[in-house]
């Protein structure tokens, strides 16, 4: 769903990029770009998939979004909530209240504080009734909210980070890999639970591995390859096939689906400290041209966005 025109998103992230200060074994100090000119919007009401490798900037987008990057990283582009600039002390107002993140490592729980007692957040009487219904659907028995998580195991700690970001009344919900570790039909009740937030006006980021799960409830999908975004599609494409997609590396996703012959891409993703200078997918392309080793940017096509020069 695109915005109406002259709709501002929820959400703009444009040209993001992320260094991380590093040192090597003689202690001399090299900047790893792990994120470049990554671009992606959000609307308000709409559930944005964020699909991509292992290690191609998922995460690294919603700690930077939340302003969670650790010390030794530098932001650049632009990040704007509501229109206006997301600056440190701004995320730090917004973060748990605003925008809420559903993080992909279950170690964020507090291990000193029951599970009822987080979910509820500050706000104890109120909030019961809310938490005893998301720990219904999710299938958590009640005696969990008088346990600390050292009690849970991964699918209950998961389900118990999913409460948490439902019930903190979030306009924006960013949903880091929810669904590992849950059965067929709690995961799918999840995805119930995004799609009725964003019916009634909130906004999800849900980053997933599990494409068909997230398509048949998402709005758009972003694709992710090697910290950079590669397409942005109208989640209905990636169910329509092949030939609705446009990027190289999206199709080649949409191949490896096991609906689709699981038939799996040679190679791997680029190394943020070796990166190519153009197209970051071409040593793995069956289109390339000498075109692609020039700087690739994203453009429009088909009512969505491809950083590919061969792309129709
Ligand atoms: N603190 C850090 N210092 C240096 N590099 C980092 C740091 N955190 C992440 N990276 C690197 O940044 C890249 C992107 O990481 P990120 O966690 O965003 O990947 P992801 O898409 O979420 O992967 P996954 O699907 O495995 O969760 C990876 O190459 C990772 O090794
Ligand atoms: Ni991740």
């Amino acid at each position: 769903m695109n915005p109406a025109p002259g709709q501002t998103p929820l959400l703009d992230v444009h040209d993001l990029s992320v260094t991380f200060r590093m040192y090597d074994k003689t202690l001399r100090q090299h900047n790893l770009q792990v994120i470049s000119e990554l671009s992606v919007t959000v609307n308000q009401g709409e559930i944005l998939a964020i699909a991509g490798s292992s290690g191609s900037g998922k995460s690294l987008l919603a700690h930077a979004v939340l302003g969670l990057l650790p010390a030794n990283a530098t932001v650049s582009g632009r990040m704007l909530y509501q229109g206006q600039e997301l600056t440190p002390s701004r995320q730090e107002q917004l973060r748990g209240k605003e925008i809420a993140l559903t993080p992909q490592a279950v170690t964020y729980l507090d291990p000193l504080l029951r599970v009822g007692d987080q979910v509820r957040g500050g706000n104890k009487t109120a909030a019961v009734t809310a938490q005893r219904e998301a720990f219904q659907r999710y299938d958590l028995q009640s005696e969990i909210e008088a346990m600390f998580p050292f009690q849970l195991s991964g699918g209950m700690a998961r389900r118990v980070l999913v409460s948490t970001a439902v019930l903190s009344g979030a306009r924006l919900i960013i949903a880091d890999e929810p669904t590992p570790g849950l059965g067929a039909d709690i995961a799918q009740d999840m995805m119930n639970t995004f799609r009725e937030l964003a019916d009634s006006g909130k906004s999800v980021i849900l980053i997933t591995h599990d494409i068909e799960l997230a398509c048949a409830i998402a709005d758009r999908v972003a694709i992710f390859y090697g910290g950079t975004t590669v397409e942005v599609a109208a989640a209905k494409d990636f169910t329509a096939g092949e030939a609705a997609l446009r990027h190289p590396y999206s199709k080649a996703l949409y191949r490896a689906l096991p609906q689709n012959g699981f038939r799996p891409l040679a190679g791997f993703q680029p190394y943020a400290g070796n990166l190519p200078t153009g197209c970051l997918f071409t040593a793995r392309c069956g289109l390339k041209t000498p075109e692609c080793n020039k700087k690739i940017p994203l453009r429009e096509l088909r009512g969505g966005s491809v950083r590919c020069v061969h792309a129709t």
